[in-house]
């Protein structure tokens, strides 16, 4: 069993492929033995959460997530706790191992009650896993309500109750305000669901425990990338070896945003910072970052440059993104660029064609900015973030970084996407995201693949925000443009 963290390299599989490994790992052992390995697992998880717990009150369902609650129940009474078991479903239909499950808690004396007890120090949720074919509903809509509003740790099993583990939609809100520590004990694979979209809130913090099976051939359905390497520059090297990032953007009364991905590109070690204003009143020279080279937006040459197109540029942006997308050698495309290309066929078939030329482009949407690209609305975005990630990629011939809760980075191919899991709500302030394009430049311009550069520049812009003292002021996006990568 294993705690995953923002450092952890792992593949993910949907409830399709999880259902194949659940299948070859059972015909393999003999019958029953997943589910006591996975009951006596997440007992020992109850221990480690609330050591000190009296009673636990384990909310079961009518499937196999149930059987598994049965399980733990069984263990945890074995070991001197107070498991009080209130079960959503009909003993008599209940799957073979869930039944056998069933009596075991009832051989080791568990107590089973209809409403859950009215004092209690932990909850485990067994209520529903991967087998889930709806939101829940009846009696189980009420225990969830009052896990989630009880203040006690709420433990998991295989997925939180409720939440899609392919896509991470939750079937109901779950409050900012809730003060409800949560962790999740995942089983056999670990799935998308648990780190994108809701899927973050709703878990809490996910352990995963392989229950003796960790080998098969299954290919992924995403990635968790892991933290990348310490960047490391060789002696005999000098500012042409990590080339030139141009940033266009800026236009009349937002420089602000076009600086401020200029200043992330050099604090992120580009060689070169050129900032392309669309504003022709813009001062020569920003005198608090003086290495940043000011240019007219409109002229610049870009034929050896990375572009980074978008930041604060406003309707501005549209007359300049032809020859953006025409000679950039490669290319970060950010916030209003975004939208004027969503709004202009011409546009976009200008951006297809780039990927044809093997000029690269990496797309920055947020999930508005990726509806207006698909021609979606935003809620059909959210409502499968690799799906989206996906089809943005391949439409238009680029690296796509879909942001949000569990950032999803998908190429146009065969490489399987990445869900991010760095970053936290400090991030939800102004200029974050013109920070993260003039990252994603730096990578670029230094040659790293599309990919891998998107990737790595996501990492280390949630790794910023992850590892900002709590007690420290507020994290402001010039601040964070300023950190060196780590
Ligand atoms: N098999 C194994 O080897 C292992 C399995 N393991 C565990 O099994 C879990 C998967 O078990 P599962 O397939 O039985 O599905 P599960 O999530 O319990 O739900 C299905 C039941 O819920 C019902 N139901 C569905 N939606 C509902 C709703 N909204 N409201 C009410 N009812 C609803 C549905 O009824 P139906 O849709 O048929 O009407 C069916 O009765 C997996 O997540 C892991 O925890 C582990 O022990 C490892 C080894
Ligand atoms: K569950």
């Amino acid at each position: 069993m294993y705690r995953v963290t923002s450092a952890t390299a792992a593949d993910l599989f949907d409830i399709t492929a999880t259902r194949r490994i659940e299948r070859a790992a059972a015909a393999a052992l003999p019958a029953h033995t997943l589910m006591q390995r996975a009951g006596l697992a997440v007992a020992r998880l109850a221990m480690a959460v609330a050591p000190h717990a009296r009673t636990v009150w384990i909310a079961c369902g009518p499937g196999n997530n149930g059987g598994d609650g049965f399980e733990a129940a069984a263990q945890l009474r074995q070991r001197g706790f107070m498991p009080v078991v209130t079960f959503a479903g009909d003993a008599d239909r209940l799957p073979p191992d869930a039944k056998a499950s069933l009596q075991r808690a009832r051989d080791a004396q568990v107590i089973f009650a209809q409403e859950p007890p009215t004092d209690y120090e932990l909850t485990i949720d067994a209520l529903l896993g991967i087998g889930a074919t709806r939101p829940p509903e009846g009696v189980m809509v009420e225990w969830l309500q009052e896990m989630d509003a009880s203040g006690q740790p709420v433990l998991s099993v295989d997925v939180p109750s409720g939440l899609n583990a392919d896509t991470g939609v939750l079937s109901r809100r779950i409050s900012a305000d809730a003060r409800t520590p949560r962790v999740c004990l995942t089983f056999l694979t670990l799935k998308p669901g648990l780190f994108t979209a809701n899927g973050r809130d709703a878990a809490g913090t996910v352990w995963f425990d392989d229950l003796g099976c960790d080998k098969h051939a299954e290919p992924p359905t995403a990635r968790l990338a892991g933290r990348p390497k310490a960047p490391r520059r060789t002696h005999a090297s000098h500012k042409g070896s990590y080339g030139d990032v141009a940033v266009i953007g800026g236009a009349p009364g937002m420089a602000g945003a076009a600086l401020l991905a200029g200043s992330a590109a050099l604090h992120a070690g580009a060689g070169r910072v050129f900032v392309g204003l669309l504003d022709p009143s813009a001062a020569p020279v920003d005198t608090a970052q003086p290495e940043l080279m000011l240019r007219d937006g409109h002229t610049l040459d870009l034929s050896d440059m990375t572009a980074v197109c978008g930041c604060g540029g406003g309707t501005a942006i549209r007359a300049a993104l032809p020859r953006v997308l025409t000679t950039a050698a490669a290319l970060v495309l950010d916030a209003d660029a975004l939208n004027a290309i969503a709004a202009d066929s011409a546009l976009q078939m200008q951006l297809v064609s780039r990927a044809q030329r093997g000029q690269p482009t990496v797309i920055t949407p947020h999930p508005l900015e990726a509806a207006r690209l698909l021609g979606y609305a935003a809620s059909d975005v959210q409502a499968d973030r690799l799906a989206a990630a996906r089809q943005l990629a391949t439409r238009f011939g680029v690296v796509a970084v879909l942001k949000g809760s569990g950032t999803v980075i998908a190429a146009d191919g065969d490489a399987s996407p990445v869900i991010n899991l760095t970053g936290n709500a400090k991030l939800a302030t102004a200029g974050t995201g013109d920070v993260l394009a003039g990252m994603i430049g730096a990578a670029l311009a230094a040659k790293q693949s599309p990919f891998e550069a998107a990737c790595e520049a996501v990492w280390r812009h949630g790794h910023v925000a992850d590892t900002w003292p709590a007690d420290a002021a507020p994290l402001t996006a010039g601040t964070l443009a300023r950190q060196a990568p780590v």
